[in-house]
C-alpha cells in the first residue's frame, strides 16, 4: 500500500522521502521500487537531484561542527541507543529488507541485522578505546589525535543493503563526521527506516542524511560536491571508476570496497564434507555477496569424488520464497540482473563449459543454482564477476598450480582454502593476493580485523581502528619543552 509520502510494506510504514537536516523532503520526481520476491510494487521513492544532494550536503555541513564537539562518551551512548532501536525494530527491519531485495528471512533475522546492531555497538566502543598516541623527541611531545573530518558521502550497493551501509556509518558518525547516505536504488527502504530508529535515539539534525536516487542522478552530484572529505563506496568496479574521477577533482580521499572472483582451494588432504559445506554456502543471498568463493579450485585426485557430493548437496537446496523459513535460495534483486547471470551462463555454455547442476533460469527472478565445469582459466565465466548462484570448477594437481590458478583475475577481494596440513594452510595462505583469506571456514570474522581488497576490489581497508584512520584526520601535535610561561 502506497501513499504520497509513505508506504506500507509487510505490515511497516516506511517514509519514501529523502531524510535532510532533520526533515523528510520530498523530490519532484519518483521511481518505482519494486519487490523481486513477485513484482509487488512497494513504494514510489523520491529520486533525488543535484538540489537535494546539495541539501544534504550543507545540513551535514552544518551540523559539523556540534557532532564533532560531542565528547566521545556522548556520541558513544547516542550510537548505543540507534543500536537498540535497530534490536527493538530487528523483525521489522528484517521483512522490509527481504522484501526489498530478496534476500533471505532467516539470515535477516538471525544473521544480518544483528550484525546491523552490533556495527553501531562495536564502533561506540572502539572509539572509546582509540588512544590518544605520545612520542618524545628530545624533549619534544608528539601528541597524535583523531580529528573529525567533515561531511562524508557513503554509497552503497543492494545485496546487504543495511549491514554494508552501517558497515560505513558506524563508524563515520563515531569518528565525529556528519554522513549523506545514498543507499540502492533496488533497495532503498531500510536506510529510510534507519533514519528513523537515528533520529528516535537522539542523534542531532543532519548529522545523519539519507537520501534517494539513481547512482548517475544524485550519487554523482554527491561525489564531486566540494564539501565533502570523505567517500566510502561499496559496490561496482565501474562505478567506482566513476567515482574515483569525481574524487580526483576535489582530492577527496576514498576507501572503495568493490567486487571479487574468489576461489575456494579444495587440496586432497581435506575434509572433504567440510569443503562440500563451504562450496554450497557460495550460493547464499543467490550468490549476490562480494566475498563469494566462486571459483572451486580442487585437486584433481578428489575431483570426482567432490563433484559427487556436492552435486548430491546441491540438489537437495530448497528454492522459492525468502520469506519462508525453509527457503535456502530465494530469487536476485532485479530482472536486470538476471539478464546479466544469464548471459554469463549462457556464453560459457556457448564455449564448450558444462553444466554439471543448474544452468537456467526458473520462474520469475530465480535463477537455478549452477555449476559450470570445462571452463578455460582466460574465459569470461572464470574472469568476470557474475554475481549470481553460479559457481565454476576447474582442477589442479600442485599447490603451485592451485596458487596461480587462485591468484589469476585481477581481483583480490578474499580466498578460502580447505586443507588437513596445517603448513600448507600456512604455505599457501601466506601466497594468495586476497583481503580476506579463510582456511576452513568462510565468513565468520572479527570487526576489529581489516576489511577490504586488493587489486580491483578495493582501495584501503575499515574495520576497527583502519575505520578510524579512513574517517578522521589525523594530527601530529609538536610541543616543545620551551616557551611556556610556566617554565622556569
Ligand atoms: N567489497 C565489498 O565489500 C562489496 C562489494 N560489492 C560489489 O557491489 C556490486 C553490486 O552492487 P551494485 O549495486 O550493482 O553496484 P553499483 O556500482 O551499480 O551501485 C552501487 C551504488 O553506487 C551507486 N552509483 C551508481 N553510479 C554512481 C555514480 N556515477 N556516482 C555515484 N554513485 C553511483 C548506486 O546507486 C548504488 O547505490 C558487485 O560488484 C559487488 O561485488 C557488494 C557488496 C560488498
Ligand atoms: O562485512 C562483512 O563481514 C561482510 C560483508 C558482506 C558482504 O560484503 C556481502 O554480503 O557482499
Amino acid at each position: 500500500m502506497t501513499d504520497t509520502h509513505t508506504t506500507t510494506v509487510a505490515g511497516v510504514a516506511v517514509d519514501t522521502r529523502h531524510w535532510i537536516g532533520g526533515e523528510r523532503v520530498a523530490s519532484a520526481e519518483t521511481f518505482t521500487d519494486v519487490s523481486p520476491i513477485d513484482g509487488a510494487v512497494l513504494g514510489e521513492i523520491a529520486r533525488g537531484t543535484a538540489a537535494e544532494a546539495a541539501a544534504a550536503v550543507a545540513a551535514a555541513k552544518a551540523a559539523f561542527p556540534g557532532w564533532a564537539a560531542t565528547p566521545r562518551a556522548e556520541r558513544a551512548r547516542i550510537l548505543h541507543a540507534v543500536a537498540d532501536g535497530v534490536e527493538k525494530r530487528l523483525e521489522e527491519l528484517a521483512i522490509v529488507e527481504t522484501c526489498d531485495n530478496g534476500a533471505l528471512l532467516r539470515s535477516h533475522r538471525r544473521g544480518v541485522m544483528p550484525r546491523v546492531a552490533h556495527n553501531f555497538r562495536f564502533f561506540a566502543d572502539w572509539l572509546l578505546k582509540l588512544g590518544h598516541e605520545d612520542f618524545d623527541t628530545r624533549g619534544h611531545t608528539n601528541h597524535v589525535s583523531w580529528d573529525p573530518a567533515g561531511p562524508c558521502v557513503l554509497i552503497t550497493p543492494w545485496n546487504a543493503p543495511l549491514m554494508l551501509a552501517t558497515w560505513k556509518v558506524a563508524p563515520a558518525l563515531a569518528a565525529g563526521n556528519t554522513v549523506v547516505l545514498k543507499p540502492a536504488e533496488w533497495s532503498p527502504l531500510t536506510a529510510s527506516l534507519l533514519a528513523d530508529i537515528a533520529a528516535e535515539a537522539g542523534l542531532p539534525a543532519g548529522v545523519l542524511n539519507v537520501v534517494q536516487g539513481y547512482g548517475a542522478e544524485i550519487g554523482d552530484a554527491l561525489t564531486s560536491h566540494p564539501d565533502v572529505r570523505r567517500i566510502s563506496f561499496t559496490g561496482s568496479v565501474p562505478t567506482a571508476r566513476r567515482i574515483a574521477a569525481s574524487a580526483a577533482a576535489n582530492l577527496t580521499p576514498l576507501s572503495l570496497e568493490l567486487g571479487g572472483k574468489s576461489p575456494l582451494l579444495v587440496f586432497a588432504d581435506a575434509d572433504l564434507d567440510l569443503a562440500v559445506d563451504l562450496a554450497v554456502e557460495q550460493y547464499d543471498n543467490a550468490g549476490q555477496v562480494c566475498l563469494a568463493a566462486t571459483r572451486l579450485l580442487v585437486e584433481e585426485s578428489v575431483a570426482d569424488e567432490f563433484t559427487r557430493r556436492f552435486v548430491d548437496r546441491a540438489s537437495r537446496l530448497v528454492q522459492g520464497d525468502p520469506r519462508d523459513e525453509a527457503t535456502d535460495i530465494g530469487p536476485v534483486v532485479h530482472p536486470r540482473q538476471l539478464e546479466r547471470i544469464d548471459g554469463f551462463v549462457q556464453r560459457a555454455l556457448a564455449a564448450g563449459a558444462r553444466a554439471v547442476v543448474g544452468g537456467r533460469r526458473k520462474e520469475g527472478l530465480y535463477y537455478a543454482p549452477t555449476l559450470l565445469t570445462g571452463v578455460a582459466q582466460d574465459s569470461e565465466i572464470v574472469q568476470e564477476e557474475v554475481f549470481g548462484p553460479v559457481l565454476t570448477l576447474q582442477t589442479f594437481a600442485t599447490e603451485e598450480e592451485a596458487v596461480r590458478l587462485a591468484n589469476g583475475t585481477r581481483y583480490g577481494l578474499a580466498a578460502t582454502v580447505a586443507t588437513g596440513d596445517r603448513e600448507r594452510a600456512a604455505r599457501v595462505t601466506a601466497r594468495l593476493v586476497a583481503g580476506t583469506v579463510w582456511v576452513n571456514c568462510f565468513f565468520v570474522r572479527d570487526l576489529r580485523a581489516p576489511f577490504g581488497g586488493s587489486r580491483e576490489s578495493g582501495m584501503g581497508r575499515e574495520g576497527g581502528t583502519w575505520s578510524f584512520d579512513f574517517y578522521c584526520d589525523l594530527k601530529n601535535t609538536v610541543t616543545a619543552p620551551k616557551g611556556f610561561k610556566d617554565h622556569g
